[in-house]
């Protein structure tokens, strides 16, 4: 016997729960969590806590790496703003025949340290960035992941996507770039004011009176880009889900002859997305313009009025040489300021839907906060709980839904043998599994494991007792050695043969001319529906779980593979709990307890020949089934 069923015998020999805490201790608890820990990327967990993930704390994280990128802007500003002086001085020099060789070599310096300085600025400027963007996508894809599933429902999944690609991108521009533009444009512009000032005080009146009216005009501006991004970008997102909504369901699209219809309603989205990138280009592209105007006006302005000046002795010919380079060199960085602000305007649109997405709610392990790891099943047996499942009159509905789902559930679980839930389509089976998961919780009532609310259990303990092969048999591009080991990421080649045996895939396996190490596509693509179903139910197996929970698992095999399979249920529910909603009567009749659920109500529970006796809808079933069991 391995190790793995060797591990099960243990729990069926001793008819005793063996305590969630010992199990801990063995593979499925923190040791492995400790493994995976290791295994897996430091999550940002400091940063997932409290309120939410904000955007913003990267920006904090990486704040020495930007004011230094941003003080060595500053010192290239510094260089560019004495350039317009030096130049002056040369030609004063040449003016009055004096030596020019070391303000020339003066200047030379003064542009080489400034094109090193600002070649250094860029680098730390865009080092920050990618920090950043590594950041936020590292902490929302983990809040993500550990969000809590009810929450994550509420999402468009091609929503989710267009934030964390794209608007991770340009909140990128706005922390880093554009603060550092706006700082250092705002010093070049307030320190060629002022040298300007120095210069001449009534050529820069003139000047600023100039600036100042498309410089408030530039700051509407601005505003109205905010506006327009943040539509801008929803739009985006509208685009990304509805593209996402038609590729995963592509075959069904062909199937019904449905692309024409839903290239036209991409057609429609893509329009919006369309008209506001447009209106977003138009204000974006008014800035340049505006500031251009206000330019050539200033420009036109100072030449006259500096010559007038120049003409009357108020003024120096090197002081309007001077004047003239400041103000080009000021038209530059107030262009990039206005610029810069408005790009921080669309980067804050951003960072807002960036930090809506960092307040989805994540799953709490209450048990675990509250007594950091220590269980409370000890005290529960001692006070005479059975080991197994108890379902104690669960009522649920869904989120964002009236209906009640299950009303007052309440049955039992022993700890190993085979339960079978049978009962019309819609009548809560399905919610059953997902409220063991814990993917929702019970409106009221409760479920407990060895007499343990799952509630105050650690997900990571529950979801190690409780194996789940949901109706989809889900499984994830990779190899079907990944997707074996996808739950028990350390299971050895000799458990991977046996969960293999188990589900009667071993020869299908042998048969591939890569075996284990096959690739397979999105949702498992390469495996018939079949093999998927009972790959997903080995890759469950080898969690060795306490409690197996089957989906309608049997519902896609042929006869021969489904007796292999039911043999092995048999197998298996000798050392663990099987919960199966089953749909074929030779599972059903082989259960040790059938329950039969209508409309989110247990009707009956009992064996085959108890509710053949004294339940009709029980009959009414049976009789359907064993019709469609003839019938395939
Ligand atoms: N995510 C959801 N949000 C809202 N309602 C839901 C959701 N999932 C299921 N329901 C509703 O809950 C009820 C029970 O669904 P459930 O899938 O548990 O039934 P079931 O007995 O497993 O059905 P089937 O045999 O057809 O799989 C149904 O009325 C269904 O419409």
């Amino acid at each position: 016997m391995s190790d793995w069923t060797a591990g099960r015998g243990r729990h069926h020999r001793s008819r005793k729960p063996v305590s969630l805490a010992k199990e801990q201790e063995q593979g499925n608890g923190p040791a492995r969590g400790r493994a995976l820990h290791r295994a897996v990327p430091q999550l940002h967990l400091h940063l997932l806590s409290g309120k939410g993930a904000r955007p913003w704390r990267a920006l904090g994280r990486h704040r020495r790496l930007i004011v230094l990128g941003t003080l060595i802007g500053l010192m290239s500003a510094a260089t560019s703003l004495a350039q317009p002086a030096v130049i002056g001085g040369l030609v004063t020099a040449v003016q009055e025949h004096r030596p020019i060789k070391g303000p020339i070599l003066f200047g030379a310096a003064l542009f080489i340290t400034d094109a090193i300085l600002n070649a250094l600025h860029s680098y730390a400027i865009g080092l920050a960035g990618e920090n950043i963007v590594f950041d936020i996508r590292n902490t929302l894809a983990s809040r993500l992941l550990r969000s809590r599933f009810r929450a994550y429902t509420g999402w468009e999944e091609g929503d989710v996507f267009a934030r964390l690609v794209s608007d991770t991108i340009i909140a990128r521009s706005a922390m880093t770039r554009a603060i550092d533009d706006v700082i250092n444009s705002g010093f070049l512009v307030i320190g060629g004011v002022g040298l300007m000032a120095w210069v001449d005080p009534v050529l820069l009146a003139a000047t600023l009176i100039c600036l100042g009216v498309t410089s408030v005009v530039s700051l509407l501006l601005a505003r109205g880009v905010r506006r327009v991004s943040v539509r801008n970008q929803t739009d985006n997102g509208n685009f990304g889900s509805a593209l996402l909504r038609v590729l995963s369901a592509l075959p069904t699209v062909k199937a019904s002859r449905a692309e024409a219809r839903e290239a036209e309603g991409i057609e429609s989205i893509a329009k919006e997305a369309r008209k506001s990138g447009i209106q977003l280009t138009v204000l974006s592209s008014l800035l340049d313009p505006t500031m251009s105007i206000g330019t050539q006006l200033a420009l036109s302005v100072v030449i006259g009025l500096g010559a007038a000046r120049t003409a009357s002795g108020a003024m120096e010919p090197a002081d309007l040489t001077a004047f003239i380079l400041y103000l080009f060199y000021l038209v530059a960085p107030l262009l990039t300021l206005f610029t810069a602000i408005a790009q921080f305007q669309i980067g804050r649109a951003s960072i807002e839907r960036l930090a809506e997405l960092g307040m989805i709610e994540v799953e709490t392990d209450r048990q675990a906060d509250r007594t950091a790891g220590r269980t409370r099943i000890a005290p529960f047996l001692a006070n005479g709980y059975e080991a197994g499942m108890v379902f104690d009159r669960v009522c649920f509905s869904y989120p964002r839904s009236d209906k009640v789902v299950l009303d007052q559930v309440s049955f039992t679980v022993a700890s190993d043998g085979l339960t079978a839930i049978v009962g019309p389509s819609g009548g809560g089976k399905s919610t059953v599994f997902q409220l063991i998961e814990r993917l929702y919780d019970p409106v009221s009532g409760a479920i407990r494991i060895d007499g343990v609310d799952i509630a105050d259990m650690p997900l990571n303990q529950l979801r190690s007792v409780v194996g789940y092969v949901d109706q989809d048999h889900t499984l994830l591009r990779g190899t079907i050695r990944d997707n074996l080991t996808y739950s028990a990421p350390y299971a050895g080649d000799k458990d991977i043969a046996e969960a293999l045996r188990m589900a009667n895939l071993s020869e299908v396996i042998a048969a591939l001319p890569n075996g284990l190490e096959t690739e397979l596509g999105d949702r498992g693509a390469g495996l018939s529906g079949g093999q998927r179903q009972r790959l997903a139910i080995a890759r469950t197996l080898l969690q060795t779980p306490r409690f197996l929970l089957l989906d309608e698992a049997t519902a896609n095999l042929d006869s021969e593979s489904e007796k292999a399979l039911r043999d092995s249920i048999a197998a298996i529910s000798e050392f663990c709990a099987v919960i199966a909603i089953a749909h074929r009567m030779s599972t059903i009749t082989q259960a040790r307890q059938i329950i039969v659920m209508e409309e989110g109500k247990v009707q009956a529970v009992g064996t085959h020949a108890e509710l053949n006796e004294r339940n009709v809808l029980y009959r009414r079933l049976a009789k359907l089934q064993e019709l469609s069991d003839v019938a395939s």
